[in-house]
């Protein structure tokens, strides 16, 4: 009994003493916690450690975020408690049950211990009775063995009988004593087996000692490893409380680090926002300085704008149609004059503009005059009084016409043999008449005697005169086209000689290019001009014919505006008439709205103005010419063209093609006391003089010409040389458009179409005339105003 009651009472001060632990955990917790929350009240470290301008910042959320942590500690520490408290009960209730299980263990090994009590008691009892049994026997045999012996001195019979009885009841008391034996062992066996039983009893009391001492012992350590758990949770949790308390540590200095670093980003953000502010301040104020510099720019530019805006509006204004027209004609040379002409007398009520680049009408026909009182046809030329157009269009009387006399004086030099030159100066400068008898019959001895072609040539003459005469314009330009050269020596038979001397210089001054370049039929048509007519010079020069064009034009009272000086950059198509842009001398613009329009310029203008590809517009021939004031008597004092016969031509040294004394042929080309002398040189010629920007070197040209002149007329070479006074170089581009075979044939009497400019269609409503559209002449001029002005109307 005093052993349960150890074991008892050890297992309940284990209890108490795990009671005690938990207790003091509990409290420990409880204190713990109170400590917690007396130290860290929600919220209040924080607003106190950060201040006032950190609380400000303090998001509510992250308040809301502690409170809540600390509000999952506390509910952890409630739940702690509660386990605890549970944990209480349990165990009470377990108590409870062990009080009750050790209360009936006990009872149980009371019983036992009585059962084995009675049980020993029992055996000590049977084994004294056994004991007595067995010496009441023993007596009871030595009281019968004595009897027995008593007896054998009885007789030996009976002595053998009590023998066999004391045998037989030796037996029996054998047999008894070993039934008692067996009894006894019996006995000592239930006694083994008892006390086996009271062993195994005893065992199973060990073992359900051992066992309960197992048990308690397991129970002490299921209570030991529960308050080591407990323990451990405990650690854990202090552990936990204490993570917890690092964690909030970690967390409030993780909270202070990122406050310190929201402050410092903060304050950072403050410089960045002030850097960004003086950034956006100067960035403000660099917009401002932009706007004011874009204001001022605005301004400038507005200023200009209203500059440009008046300008254009100045323009527009100029651009604008200065005078709005029926017809405008872009050219005042001479077939634009009489296009205009033509018109307006077809139809005086036509209101027309002539648009004219120059200063002065009369295009290519034309003089100057100079302030001494020459008057300088811009290059020479003459008038042919047979040009069947120019007697039809223009008033000849007015004109006073002064003719040359017929034939030429031809200048040799080499002598020639055989129709060969000799070359050089082989021979001495003659100055012969190559005369023509048709017209000056008193010409034909000195024609006949001269030295210039062979009589042949001279015979060979009159088939070709009367070929012309008998032929008519169309009908000599109807024939075959051959090149001059050709027709004057295949056709006539002209001997080279004779060509040389006579028709080379007198065709080349007239069309500017070689016998080769020149067509048969403007040959026949200009011989036939000049055999049928005289070449003459007007009064007052070449510019008397386009004057009195203009003349004729100045008297159409109303609805005839002539603008010099209006360059035509082109026309294009408005509504339903045309935009004539020209501009003036000074820049400004003047245009004509017309509805229709007559393109009279020479023929590479008239390309331009239709920007006409190059390939199409013709070539331009080129001539030059030089004037020279004499005081003398000229050396020629016939009204003749003299020709340079000679073999060399065209050079440096002999540049001269042809000259005259227009002052012979008119007084009124020189002043009085005064004569002209115009000296022509061809534009490959020219060429020869001219510097590297293009321009005539007129002083070597001068030079060469007098020099020229000073072997012709060797007798006044002192007075060429010294006292003939240069007036004036011309050097005269485009004086004329080449025209000779293929595309380029001249077209008498509108061959070609004034409705095309040649290889250029023209629009409708725009017409063209000019010498390139008839034959490069002045009666070509005219004769394509008037095909112009017909197919116009
Ligand atoms: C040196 C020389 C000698 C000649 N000798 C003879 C001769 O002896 N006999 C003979 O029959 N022919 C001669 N001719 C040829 C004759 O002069 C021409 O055939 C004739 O003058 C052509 O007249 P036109 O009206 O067709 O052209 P142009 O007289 O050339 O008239 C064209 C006009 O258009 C003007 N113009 C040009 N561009 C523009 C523009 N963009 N805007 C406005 N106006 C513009 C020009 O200023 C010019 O006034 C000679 C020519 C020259 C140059």
């Amino acid at each position: 009994m005093a052993e349960g009651d150890d074991v008892n009472g050890e297992v309940l001060r284990k209890r108490d003493r795990v009671k005690r632990a938990f207790r003091r955990l509990k409290n420990a917790i409880k204190n713990k916690l109170r400590k917690k929350r007396q130290k860290d009240p929600p919220g209040d470290d924080e607003t106190e450690t950060v201040g006032s301008e950190v609380e400000a910042v303090v998001s509510e959320e992250e308040t809301q975020k502690r409170e809540e942590r600390l509000e999952e500690d506390r509910k952890r520490a409630e739940e702690i408690l509660q386990r605890l408290q549970e944990r209480e009960e349990l165990e009470r209730k377990e108590e409870a049950l062990e009080e009750e299980r050790r209360e009936r263990e006990k009872k149980e090994r009371l019983e036992s211990l009585e059962r084995l009590e009675k049980a020993r008691a029992k055996r000590e009892l049977e084994e004294k009775e056994r004991a007595e049994a067995e010496a009441k026997a023993k007596v009871e045999a030595a009281a019968e063995a004595e009897r027995v012996k008593a007896k054998l001195s009885v007789t030996e019979k009976e002595a053998q009988e009590l023998e066999r009885v004391a045998a037989e009841k030796a037996e029996q008391e054998r047999v008894a004593a070993e039934k008692a034996e067996q009894e006894r062992v019996a006995a000592e066996k239930a006694e083994q087996e008892r006390v086996a039983a009271e062993k195994a009893e005893q065992e199973r009391v060990a073992a359900e000692k051992a066992a309960a001492e197992k048990a308690e012992k397991a129970e002490l350590e299921r209570v030991a490893s529960e308050k080591a758990a407990a323990e451990k949770a405990e650690q854990e949790k202090i552990a936990a409380v204490k993570a917890e308390q690092e964690r909030i540590a970690a967390e409030k200095a993780a909270a202070e680090k990122a406050e310190q670093e929201r402050i410092a980003a903060e304050k950072a953000e403050q410089e960045r926002i002030a850097a960004e502010k003086a950034e956006q301040e100067r960035i403000v104020a660099a917009e401002k300085a932009e706007q004011e510099r874009i204001a001022a720019e605005r301004a400038e530019q507005e200023k200009i704008a209203a500059a440009a805006a008046e300008k254009a509006e100045q323009e527009r204004l100029a651009a604008l149609p200065q005078n709005t027209v029926d017809v405008a004609v872009i050219g005042g040379g001479v077939s634009g004059l009489t296009a205009a002409r033509s018109l307006k007398k077809k139809n005086p009520k036509l209101n027309i503009q002539i648009l004219e680049k120059a200063a002065t009408l009369g295009g290519r026909v034309n003089s100057d005059v100079t302030s001494t009182g020459f008057t300088l046809d811009r290059g020479f030329a003459v008038f042919i009084d047979s040009y069947p157009e120019s007697k039809k269009l223009l008033n000849i009387p007015k004109l006073k016409l002064q003719p040359f006399q017929p034939g030429a004086f031809v200048v040799t030099s080499e002598g020639w043999k055989d129709g060969k030159a000799l070359g050089g100066d082989s021979g001495p400068i003659k100055i012969s008449r190559v005369a023509d008898p048709l017209r000056r019959p008193m010409d034909l001895f000195s024609a006949v005697l001269s030295p210039v072609g062979t009589f042949v040539d001279k015979v060979r003459v009159i088939p070709l005169l009367y070929h012309v005469f008998k032929s008519s314009v169309d009908e000599i330009f109807d024939e075959a086209e051959t090149s001059t050269l050709v027709a004057l020596k295949e056709r006539w038979g002209f001997s080279d000689q004779f060509i040389c001397q006579f028709f080379a210089p007198f065709l080349q001054g007239i069309y500017l290019a070689d016998l080769n370049d020149q067509s048969s039929r403007m040959f026949h048509f200009i011989f036939k001009c000049f055999s049928e007519g005289s070449a003459c010079l007007p009064e007052g020069g070449m510019k008397a014919v386009p004057k009195q064009l203009e003349a004729d034009l100045s008297n159409f009272i109303s609805g005839m505006d002539i603008a010099t000086g209006c360059s035509v950059s082109g026309f294009e198509a408005v509504e339903d008439a045309y935009l004539v842009k020209a501009l003036k001398p000074d820049g400004s613009k003047f245009n004509v709205k017309a509805d229709k329009v007559i393109l009279a310029t020479e023929a590479s203008t008239a390309y331009e103005i239709m920007d006409a590809d190059e390939p199409a517009r013709p070539p331009q021939r080129s001539v030059g010419c030089i004037y020279y004031s004499l005081s003398t008597q000229p050396p020629v004092k016939d009204p003749i063209l003299v020709l340079n016969g000679e073999k060399e031509k065209g050079t440096l040294v002999k540049p001269i093609n042809n000259l005259c004394f227009p002052s012979v042929v008119s007084s009124s080309y020189a002043p009085p006391g005064k004569h002209l002398c115009s000296v022509t040189i061809l534009g490959p010629t020219m060429d020869l003089f001219r510097k590297d920007d293009g321009a005539i070197d007129e002083e070597k040209l001068d030079a060469a010409v007098r020099s020229h002149l000073v072997k012709w007329f060797p007798e006044v070479g002192g007075e060429i040389s010294n006292r003939w006074e240069t007036l004036k170089v011309y050097d005269v581009m485009n004086a004329q458009p080449a025209q000779f075979g293929g595309k380029y044939s001249a077209n008498f009497n509108g061959g070609r179409k004034a409705k095309e400019l040649l290889g250029v269609e023209l629009p409708e409503n725009v017409v063209v005339c000019g010498d390139h559209q008839s034959s490069a002449t002045l009666n070509g001029a005219l004769e394509s105003a008037v095909n112009a002005a017909k197919a116009l109307l």
